[in-house]
């Protein structure tokens, strides 16, 4: 609907009286700044004196008042910091204060209210709102509503209403460029000009264009658990970032970025991602990867596989002799069997008996070895076994306390009386020395009874395999569980601990008691939900037991073929009764011919929307001569980026490919990165990336490297490569040597 210059009059009024009132209040903000910085100076130059009238004598009253110094100075820092803050918001603001506005009459009101809704409130002196931050209650209904009947939820409960007419916004350099009234949730049209437009960065935020099903899950506060299904390109890592945003805003007395934790892929997508929050004024939550917090917690004696290697191993290694055995050996330790297996081991090691022995000082008896079965079965029993032993260690130590004193002074009398000492702290000393060597085998045996080592008890389950395969009521074949047993037991004596196998240590170790506190973690984001295992889950709601968590994933983006989760109800079933899944049914990232050409990958068929954004079909192009593919690929590189495509990803299906194109692009004089390891950067640009490294990123314009018969030659890896077609916003393009594989065939 056009809008008359009436219209435009009112509109360009208010924008000035909101850019005025963001100005007086971006002044106010910069002088509280400079007066925090002059203290600040005015501090240290008072902390530089009094350091140096530094003296030995006055030294504990000089010490108080440089604690309060430091006190001063960290205050001064947090206001600092926090005026520099509310100063960029400000400054934000000038640029575009607000992108939508909505017309909103409340039920038996007859006052319109006209509500602007930009990236944070704005509220002038008399508490009137000009502009509603989008997190804002009132502001829900500017994505979930179009004109007509409406409501929201506040804490006054939910008011209802009517939306009289809503409109968008493109505010630049504090002017309107255009605007327009709209009935549709988000216009179709701006959003397709806000996809086509090339990335030349990392991921940005949508908040102009949250469409309703994303914002329904950005708010849910309903269920304590939300899987979150969608195709790729819906949204989700935008939805999960949007959400951490809004709970900060919601919960802001309560929830900081400190209580939020996003598992995150790799790395590279952990920076990929690491801009989105800071551009919506929030500090950046705790990002880190199930592989880096894995890591960190089995300690580093042994020789540690990353998820990335795994991967390599997987795709590139099927012409190794063990590559059968390695393969069997996932596939069992990452299936739900192999889970309760896990399960009967742990209840096995609760409750079966266990070996303590009688603790006796020179004949006396000071606990039996009944009296600890029983402080292990029952007076302990509601503890893991990790806690169950430490206690059982300290309280054996707490009762031989007194056979220890009495025997250091009988010592220490019979010492006096030798009359050969005369300096009673000698004799002291002597006489403790005396009993703890005496006592050192008591010890040894209490540190012994009492020892949690989690690689013995991983080795122990695999020296009894056949009996927990049993109990789980697993049939199995000798022959393959012996070649599990000796792959593992082999590799622990090697020091080597494979991905499947770290796994299963670190679901032990937290079953066993032998975790860390993170009773600070509120909210617990997963990202890319469809590549954990069941078992993976377990380990997430064992670490994060009062934790909300929001998972979201594609399972048909499974890209490691033996380690995923296979169906949401493996993760539902963990917490049912708090547990919600929602679909989110839209695409946006790729043009419809890429999206379409992409779900033709998969077997079964994708019906969900995608936004109607236009492109060239894409190319699959077949060489006979590996030559003649990587000529064409040169000049495709150039030619795209002749045409000022930002981001062009060449992605190869294993990083010995990545390093091979890698080096044929430098010979080619071609600006390019490559990324190899999970703990890279994200690089804008040319970038070189194997195929499992590419997953959540996304490029302009896409080159597959080799999709032929030979690379591409397993069913496994259909999901693999439907995951690199769909990281293409505008163009893909795919070479292939030889015969094209079979998955593209349909
Ligand atoms: N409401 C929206 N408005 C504008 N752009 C959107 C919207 N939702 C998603 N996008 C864009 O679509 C692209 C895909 O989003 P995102 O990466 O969050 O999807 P995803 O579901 O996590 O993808 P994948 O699973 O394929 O990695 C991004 O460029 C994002 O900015």
């Amino acid at each position: 609907m056009s809008i008359n210059n009436y219209e435009w009059n009112l509109e360009n009024e208010y924008l000035q009286k909101v850019l005025e009132e963001a100005k007086r209040q971006l002044d106010e903000k910069r002088n509280a700044k400079e007066k925090l910085e002059k203290e600040a100076i005015e501090t240290q130059r008072e902390l530089w004196n009094d350091l140096g009238s530094l003296s030995s004598e006055n030294g504990l009253d000089q010490l108080s008042e440089f604690m309060s110094f430091m006190d001063t100075m960290k205050h001064q820092k947090r206001s600092h910091e926090f005026t520099k803050k509310l100063e960029s918001k400000y400054e934000k603001m000038l640029v575009s204060p607000y992108f939508g506005k909505i017309d909103f009459v409340e039920e038996k009101e007859s006052i319109k209210e006209k509500c602007y809704i930009g990236f944070s409130n704005l509220i002038d002196d008399d508490y009137d709102f000009l502009v509603y931050d989008w997190r804002a209650p009132i502001s829900s209904m500017f994505y979930d509503y179009e004109t007509g009947q409406a409501s929201y939820e506040c804490l006054d409960g939910i008011i209802s209403g009517e939306i009289t007419s809503k409109r968008q916004y493109k505010i630049n350099n504090g002017k309107i460029e255009y605007m327009f009234d709209s009935n549709l949730s988000i216009d179709d049209e701006m959003l397709q000009a806000l996809l086509s437009k090339n990335s030349d960065d990392k991921m940005k935020g949508i908040v102009t264009s949250i469409q309703r099903e994303q914002n329904q899950v950005i708010r849910n506060e309903e269920y304590k658990n939300l899987i979150v299904q969608g195709a790729a390109g819906s949204g989700k890592t935008s939805v999960a970032l949007h959400r951490i945003a809004y709970l900060l805003y919601k919960h802001r007395e309560t929830v900081t970025a400190e209580n939020i934790i996003i598992f995150s892929p790799n790395d590279i997508f952990n920076d990929y991602i690491s801009n989105v929050l800071p551009q919506l004024g929030e500090d950046n939550m705790y990002q880190t990867t199930f592989k880096d917090y894995m890591h960190k917690e089995l300690g580093n004696r042994f020789k540690k596989e990353t998820s990335s290697q795994m991967m390599e191993y997987i795709l590139d290694s099927n012409e190794k002799l063990t590559y059968k055995d390695r393969i069997k050996n996932i596939k069992l330790k990452t299936s739900v069997e192999f889970m309760n297996i896990l399960k009967a081991y742990i209840n096995d090691l609760e409750t079966k008996d266990r070996y303590f022995k009688d603790i006796t000082v020179r004949g006396e008896l000071v606990i039996s070895a009944k009296d600890i079965q029983n402080l292990f079965f029952d007076d302990y029993s509601n503890l893991p076994i990790k806690r169950r032993l430490e206690k059982i260690k300290s309280r054996i130590i707490f009762l031989i306390e007194p056979y220890e004193k009495a025997w250091i002074d009988e010592v220490y009398k019979e010492l006096d009386e030798s009359g050969d000492f005369i300096d009673k702290e000698e004799m002291k000393e002597k006489s403790t020395q005396f009993v703890k060597n005496n006592l050192n085998d008591v010890y040894v045996k209490i540190s012994q009874m009492t020892e949690f080592n989690l690689i013995k008890i991983y080795r122990n389950l695999f020296k009894n395999l056949n009996r927990f395969l049993n109990k789980a009521n697993i049939e199995y074949d000798k022959n393959f569980i012996y070649s599990i047993k000796t792959y593992t037991l082999d590799n622990l004596n090697a020091n080597i601990l494979n991905y499947e196998d770290q796994v299963i240590l670190l679901y032990l170790k937290g079953a066993l008691g032998d975790i860390v506190n993170t009773s600070q973690i509120k909210y617990v984001i997963i990202d890319e939900a469809q590549d954990y295992t069941p078992l993976q889950y377990e380990i997430f709601y064992q670490l994060f037991k009062s934790a909300k968590m929001t998972i979201l994933g594609d399972i048909n983006q499974s890209i490691n073929p033996f380690m995923n989760v296979g169906n949401y109800n493996n993760i539902y079933n963990i917490s049912k009764d708090d547990t919600c899944i929602i679909n989110l049914t839209k695409s946006y990232r790729s043009t419809m011919e890429i999206t379409k050409f992409s779900r033709n990958i998969l077997i079964e068929n994708i019906n969900d929307e995608y936004v109607e954004r236009h492109g060239d079909e894409p190319s699959v192009i077949g060489f006979t001569d590996k030559d003649c593919m990587n000529k064409k690929l040169i000049e495709d590189i150039k030619e795209y980026k002749q045409k000022n495509y930002k981001s062009i990803g060449i992605i190869t299906k294993t990083a010995r490919e990545t390093r091979e194109v890698y080096s044929l692009l430098k010979e080619n004089d071609i600006d390019a990165k490559s990324i190899e390891k999970d703990d890279d950067k994200y690089i804008n640009g040319i970038l070189v990336i194997p195929s499992y490294l590419a997953k959540g990123l996304e490029f302009d314009v896409v080159f597959i490297y080799d999709a032929s018969n030979r690379n591409y030659n397993n069913e496994d890896e259909r999901l693999l490569l439907y995951t690199c077609c769909t990281r293409a916003l505008h163009v893909l393009n795919i070479y292939y040597l030889g015969e094209i594989t079979s998955l593209l065939k349909k």
